[in-house]
């Protein structure tokens, strides 16, 4: 299975249809601990921190990946937790582009 870190997030087009539950499902086998929302329109993950500094260090690292990639998410945080959320607004839906921000998001807590 190709590690999707190593792939970059493509520009999504106004037109593109959003992956089926079982594409995204699909998807979802090459990524660590992340689950499908909202009938299968966002995919999210919850992360645990020492406090509230390393829950904000890891935001903005989030943060700064998601800038680099042009694909963003939205993130709830506070004392000693993170949680990221992945969906491409101008499909209403999944794209391979939340797939890969995920891996590399995940990646982040494994260094
Ligand atoms: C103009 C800019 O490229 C677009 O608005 C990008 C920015 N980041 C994005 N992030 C996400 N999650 N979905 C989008 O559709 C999206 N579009």
């Amino acid at each position: 299975m190709s590690d999707l870190t190593k792939k970059k997030c493509a520009p999504c087009s106004e037109g593109a249809t959003p992956l089926s539950r079982n594409e995204a499902e699909a998807w979802l086998a090459r990524t660590q601990d992340w689950s499908l929302q909202d009938n299968a329109t966002r995919i999210e993950r919850h992360f645990r921190f020492p406090d509230f500094a390393a829950a904000l260090a890891f935001v903005n690292q989030v943060g700064a990946l998601a800038e680099e990639e042009d694909h963003h998410p939205d993130i709830s945080f506070g004392w000693g937790y993170a949680t990221v959320s992945f969906s491409t607004h101008k499909i209403k839906g999944l794209h391979e582009n939340d797939f890969i921000m995920a891996a590399k998001v995940s990646r982040l807590t494994r260094e």
